[in-house]
């Protein structure tokens, strides 16, 4: 395609927001007319499936859910009054809470108000409030935000420190929609006792965002902790953004949640028409479609080039790949499904993997995120007539021209500001562009089978390491580690043996491990 064909193709497929002033781009993907036929019953699918969801059907079959986050800023859609309730009560509260915190009319109990929050959580109750704090927060905003989102003693113990003095006017929300992440109990755990090291009581200052009735939910009824905030059922953790998990942090941070409620309003009207041409999400569909064969044969490369959104395509990572990263299809069909999706930041990325996507292996698909408005008030010419925000646009231009030269496909995003109804939208249009890939596609979007593995094996090891230690306390020999592991009645689990007990020796934990380190048949273990 010459250059003038490439101008009429960016005109005949630009979709434009003129409500929100968003623009999607998806001309420098190289699919035909014949996919666009081959799909449109497909499509047709696609839109019938999301209005059944959004009618309340159980979307989630595995887990037998309502599939609801699009009601969380469009209450009156919910199918019944009781999941409108379930809406507009927490939000309501939210805004009470948060203006009394602001106000110092709730406060800690030995400091005049509450100045930090402190969110521990982890998957999709962090990394939506990590991305909008990154987007939408003030440089000097009412409340400062820190998260603990790992088990990393060394990464705890430095956001404790960094919190400081600040401990005691800092509110603690411990976000878990299910209430039994180890994580975050651990995480939690963790913050009460840097609280009660320094003498100060944690559950005047601590706030759960959880579903009532779970484990997490229940220590803070019993431990009357200074507030609850329900998470529904039938709001996923990646999608949670917009529920109290996201809203109470970002509010609590001065950010406009009303914003960012009526732009994926608006968004979501967008994304219900039933025409793939003029419906963003569908356009967007399309193309992940197209690059990867409807196979996710091609990896999704997020570049915004705008510092404020460096988090967006971590925040992106598991709302695309925990949601189509599915082994069995709907049918029961193992079919691996998935997008793996990376990204950083333009320019800085042109300088670090770049090189690889215009002349390595061409396995993904950019998209460009690029932001109109500069976001600053003074003008300052680098060169004459040429503003960092004119190199900025040039890069951007630069990178998808030379990838596309060399038959590297991109979309493009053109947002006119970072702000909080943008950034709500931003975040409706992925929702809904997962939607209609895993109708596509034929997959559960909603549920993670696969992480449950992981997470049961994690249990068994720490069950081991509770044996492994009762064993070496309990007997006065060195043992070699096949013993050990026999002692510990799980003879072939020597290897993870081996490994508990090296992480046991390296910190002091009451366990001695003697022997050549290269030759793991020498290692002996002893008590300490
Ligand atoms: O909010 P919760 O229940 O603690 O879960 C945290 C995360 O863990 C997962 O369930 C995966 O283990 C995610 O889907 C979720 O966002």
């Amino acid at each position: 395609m010459d250059k003038q064909q490439l101008w009429q193709r960016y005109q005949d497929w630009l979709y434009y927001h003129e409500g929100l002033g968003v623009y999607v781009d998806v001309s420098r993907m190289r699919f035909d007319h014949g996919l666009v036929t081959q799909l449109t019953p497909k499509f047709e699918k696609a839109f019938a499936d999301m209005e059944t969801l959004e009618s309340g059907a159980i979307a989630n079959p595995d887990e037998g859910r309502m599939v609801g986050h699009y009601w969380l800023r469009a209450p009156e859609l919910a199918p019944n009054d009781d999941v409108r309730k379930e809406i507009t009560e927490p939000l309501a509260n939210i805004g009470e809470f948060v203006q009394k915190v602001h106000a110092g009319t709730i406060k800690p109990p030995t400091a005049d108000k509450f100045t930090h929050v402190l969110s521990v959580g982890i998957g999709g109750s962090a990394l939506g409030p990590q991305f909008v704090a990154e987007a939408l927060s003030d440089v000097d905003p009412p409340m400062v935000i820190h998260f603990i989102d790992n088990n990393d003693p060394a990464g705890i113990d430095r956001v404790i420190e960094q919190i400081g003095d600040h401990l005691k006017n800092t509110l603690v929300l411990i976000t878990s929609k299910s209430g039994g992440t180890p994580e975050t109990r651990n995480g939690m755990l963790e913050v009460k006792n840097a609280y009660e090291s320094k003498g100060l009581a944690f559950e005047p200052n601590a706030v759960a965002v959880t579903m009532p009735g779970s484990k997490m939910d229940k220590v803070a009824v019993d431990d009357k902790w200074l507030a609850r905030f329900p998470m529904q059922d039938w709001v996923g953790g990646r999608t949670s953004e917009l529920s109290a998990v996201g809203l109470l942090p970002a509010a609590l941070q001065g950010i406009n949640i009303d914003e960012m409620l009526v732009g994926a309003k608006e968004m979501d009207e967008a994304t219900r028409v039933k025409d793939l041409k003029t419906n963003p999400a569908a356009l967007l569909a399309l193309a992940w479609y197209h690059s990867g064969n409807g196979k996710g044969e091609k990896d999704m490369v997020v570049l915004p080039y705008k510092d404020s959104l460096l988090l967006f395509s971590r925040y992106l990572q598991q709302l695309v790949m925990e949601s189509l990263g599915k082994e069995k299809d709907l049918d029961g069909n193992t079919v691996y499904q998935g997008i793996a999706v990376y990204g950083n930041k333009g320019s800085t990325d042109q300088h670090a993997y770049v090189q690889q996507l215009r002349e390595g292996v061409p396995n993904f698909f950019a998209t460009f995120i690029e932001v109109l408005e500069d976001g600053r008030d003074t003008l300052f010419e680098i060169e004459p007539g040429v503003t960092s925000g004119d190199f900025l646009s040039g890069f951007l231009q630069g990178t998808r021209q030379a990838l596309f030269e060399n038959n590297r496909d991109s979309i493009t995003i053109t947002i006119p500001q970072v702000n909080p109804r943008i950034v709500g939208a931003l975040i409706a249009l992925y929702e809904r562009t997962v939607s209609f890939y895993a109708s596509l596609v034929n997959i559960n979007a909603y549920h993670q089978p696969g992480v449950e593995a992981g997470k049961k094996m994690a249990a068994s090891i720490l069950d081991l390491q509770t044996k492994v230690q009762t064993v070496i306390k309990e007997t006065s020999e060195v043992l070699d580690m096949a013993t050990l592991a026999e002692k510990a009645g799980s003879p072939d689990e020597v290897e993870s043996v081996y490994k508990i007990v090296r992480h046991l020796a390296a910190n002091g934990r009451g366990v001695s491990l003697e022997g050549e380190l290269t030759d793991l048949k020498t290692l002996k273990v002893s008590a300490s």
